[in-house]
């Protein structure tokens, strides 16, 4: 096997009242492909397993087997919560220049406060895991860790186990680096509360004709059932496969997967330096070029989503003005391009103030008006009352962490859950005065394809 050690470190890291040691070991593996090393985790480490990769495709992360768990059901807190808690695990970490560090994965539920039963009933409102085995690739480079946090003190023989491990895994993954993944077979597809779905965006509409808000995202969602259970690594193959110019994602937690394509950064910090953007307004795609091309043209022009997009660049520029030394938005929207969908997209960025951190800026700018709406607390009211459904982690912060305060969160849109033999999918779009049901439901179609497709399941034109 083609591996470099590369460090080993222990830490006394934790709380006054709570201490640990983190021992840390990384090595250097000449190839392994990140999906082939998720899926090498499938009997041992399934139900805690994660997988992430950036738009570029310059950072992938997998995560198998929990070391430690950063999780809590707070409403207001739950933000600061994760913060201190990484921040006493990591404080005393020796760092390397080079190395990957370890790093923290997960995300924060849409809205605490929403109390629908279903998919979601014991997940709880964060959930962040620090992988017992991390990989890491960038720059062609793919480094594996492994993290033990304990509280006791000769943990060598513990050690050694995993290190025997951790080349099991990693001879499995090169192994099976080619298996490829039939598609799922669909043997059941379920509009969920469709009518009331209609009804609601009528009512919303009304409700910001009226002046009661300005605009308000609401989603629904399908259900599928297929013919053979399904695995983890079998989904997100073919989302592997399918979506290339989206963050791509799956976190399983117990009998959960929540998996997803998404195109939407929420933020990312690297630096000191942080970046937003603002993706709100879609058309479909073209046919032909030329169809595309003025699909396009027309969404530039187009006075009901630019008035979407423009609540989302406000709300995001407000936000780096109050968190950020100085900061700067583009002035005027341009095209964002997927396989299924364009959007409007105005990318802001800026430099951070010394006090502020990329988990504040998750808690100020949690929900952005392309997910919730303008007023923030009338819109998450609304919403609440007019969706039969717990968004759960759908359109919420996703992403990782490092211990120098960098890191990167999607919102996680154009996303599904699979529990046993059932896959939920989710979809939504932002209503505003103007907005017509029907044209908002054809818009939710288009936003369900990738994780249709990647499901096995029909797609209508
Ligand atoms: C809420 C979703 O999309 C948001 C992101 C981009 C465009 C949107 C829109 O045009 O309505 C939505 O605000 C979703 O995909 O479920
Ligand atoms: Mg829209």
């Amino acid at each position: 096997m083609d591996q470099k050690w590369l460090q080993t470190t222990e830490a006394e890291v934790g709380s006054k009242s709570e201490r640990f040691h983190f021992y840390i070991e990384t090595i250097e593996v000449n190839r392994l492909s990140a999906l082939a090393f998720f899926a090498a985790g499938e009997s041992q480490f399934k139900g805690k397993r994660f997988f992430w990769q950036n738009r570029e495709k310059t950072f992938t992360l997998v995560g198998l087997g929990s070391a430690y768990v950063i999780e809590n059901n707070e409403n207001d807190n739950r933000f600061d919560h994760v913060e201190k808690k990484w921040m006493e695990l990591t404080r005393n970490i020796v760092r390397e220049d080079t190395e990957p560090q370890p790093i923290l994965f997960g995300g924060f539920t849409f809205d605490p406060q929403n109390t629908e039963n279903g998919e979601w009933d014991d997940f709880p409102q964060s959930y962040f895991t620090v992988a017992t085995f991390q990989l890491v690739i960038q720059n062609d480079k793919a480094y594996v860790s492994i993290h033990l946090i304990t509280d006791q003190t000769n943990s060598s023989k513990q050690f050694e186990e995993l290190r025997k491990q951790r080349d099991h895994l990693i001879h499995a993954a090169q192994v099976k680096e080619l298996k490829t993944y039939d598609k799922p077979v669909m043997t059941s597809y379920i509009e969920r509360n469709k009518e009331q779905y209609l009804e609601s965006v009528q009512m919303v509409a009304n409700l910001i004709q009226n002046k009661q808000a300005e605009k308000v995202v609401i989603a629904r969602s399908l259900q599928m059932k297929f013919e053979d259970e399904l695995t983890s690594p079998q989904i997100l193959s073919h989302v592997i496969n399918e979506q290339p110019e989206s963050y791509l994602f799956g976190l399983e937690r117990n009998g959960l997967l929540f998996f997803g394509a998404s195109p939407e950064r929420l933020v990312k910090v690297n630096n000191g330096h942080a970046y937003s953007s603002c993706v709100a307004g879609s058309v479909k795609r073209g046919k032909t070029a030329e169809q595309d091309q003025v699909l396009g043209q027309d969404l530039l022009n187009d006075a009901k989503n630019l008035g979407e997009h423009q609540y989302v660049v406000d709300m995001i520029a407000d936000t780096f003005s109050k968190n950020c030394i100085q900061h700067k938005v583009a002035k005027k929207p341009r095209l964002l391009k997927i396989r299924d969908i364009q959007h409007l997209f105005t990318p802001i960025e800026g430099t951070l103030l010394p006090n502020k951190s990329i988990l504040q800026l998750v808690k100020d700018l949690h929900p952005t008006p392309a997910l919730g709406g303008v007023p923030r607390q009338d819109a998450l009211t609304i919403i609440r009352n007019a969706e039969s459904m717990n968004r759960g982690l759908y359109a919420a912060p996703l992403g990782w962490i490092d211990a120098e305060g960098n890191g990167e969160f999607a919102v996680a849109i154009r996303s599904a859950s699979l529990v046993d033999n059932k896959a939920i999918l989710y979809a939504g779009g932002g209503i505003v005065a103007e907005s017509e049901a029907n044209s908002e439901y054809e818009e939710t179609l288009v936003k369900f394809r990738p994780m249709l497709r990647a499901l096995g399941g029909q797609l209508h034109e």
